[in-house]
């Protein structure tokens, strides 16, 4: 597939000057345990949903082995730890993905989003508040594990997405997750992605498995979106630092990203008071929304 690196240069960004028609809808991709695609996920569903019309921006939390500006080929220059610590705005992280995806980088080096703290918080809020540029869809890479930052940013979406793979760990760690985040954080939906699928019916069954035990044990409403088959072509698209959506589009693990995309476009648009991604770190505000 031709690809121009030079069309994503680092902080290419245009002025846009139309307010957001809509609410910006946030969708947190989480999954308890790593390595089991929530970076291929949000990635290639972020591309899946601009390409769709949506402006997407992606927000990437994760500082796990494979950051959404390599799977890219992206060049950051600056982080969110940049804007935090008062370096430069929003717009200067931003890089311009393929297919116009707007990508905020993780930061770099050992600071992590769980460092953050109340008064980090609030630059971060002034910082979203001061963006320009409208936005319909943000979505939102988590890290591993259920620490503080996967917990708030989880909560502070309006949905989650919760990423498993058909092996015990995944499994038990994906339950681990919505377990906490239905009773400690008062999430009442989520929805799961089964990734790495072997056949045709296996994310379904993955997801009767889950939905067994959650029914049982737990007052939370899970949807299955969807399911991801394993692909060799997604480890072929990283070797090109592309996502496999812009690599190669008419792959298995493509079709099904974007038919994720389908179903997400058909959700109602999120109430919110406003139409702007502030609403989104003032949740992430201990105290703010539901209890800490
Ligand atoms: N559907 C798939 N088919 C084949 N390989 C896949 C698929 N999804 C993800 N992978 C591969 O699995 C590996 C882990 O994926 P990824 O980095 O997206 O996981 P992650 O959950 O974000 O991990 P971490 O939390 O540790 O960063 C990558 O090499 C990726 O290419």
């Amino acid at each position: 597939m031709p690809h121009d690196p030079s069309a994503n240069p680092p902080g290419g960004l245009r002025a846009a000057p139309a307010p957001p028609a809509r609410a910006v809808r946030t969708i947190a991709v989480s999954g308890g345990k790593g390595g089991v695609g929530k970076t291929s996920v949000s990635v290639n569903l972020s591309l899946a949903l601009a390409d769709a019309g949506h402006r997407t921006l992606l927000l990437d939390t994760d500082l796990g082995l494979a950051n959404v500006d390599v799977l890219l080929g992206l060049s950051p220059k600056f982080t969110l730890a940049d804007v935090v610590a008062g370096r430069c705005s929003i717009e200067e992280t931003l890089l311009t993905g393929p297919k116009g995806l707007m990508v905020v980088p993780a930061a770099s080096g050992k600071r992590h989003m769980t460092d953050l703290s109340p008064a980090e918080h609030v630059g971060l809020i002034r910082a979203f508040s001061d963006m320009q540029h409208p936005l319909d869809t943000m979505i939102i890479d988590t890290a591993a594990g259920l620490g503080e930052s996967v917990l708030t940013f989880s909560q502070a979406a309006h949905e989650v997405l919760v990423v498993v793979c058909n092996e015990p760990a995944s499994i038990t760690d994906a339950y681990a997750l919505i377990k906490v985040l239905s009773r400690e954080r008062g999430v009442a939906r989520m929805h799961v992605v089964a990734n790495m699928t072997r056949s045709a019916g296996e994310g379904r069954e993955l997801f009767d498995k889950l939905s067994r035990v959650t029914d049982k044990f737990l007052d939370v409403n899970l949807n299955f979106l969807g399911a991801v088959p394993y692909d060799e072509w997604m480890r072929r698209a990283i070797q090109r630092q592309q996502a496999v959506l812009q690599a190669f589009p008419a792959s298995a693990a493509s079709l099904a990203f974007r038919a994720l995309a389908q179903k997400i476009d058909k959700w109602q648009a999120p109430a919110m008071p406003r139409g702007n991604v502030e609403f989104f770190v003032e949740r992430m505000i201990p105290g703010a929304g539901a209890a800490a």
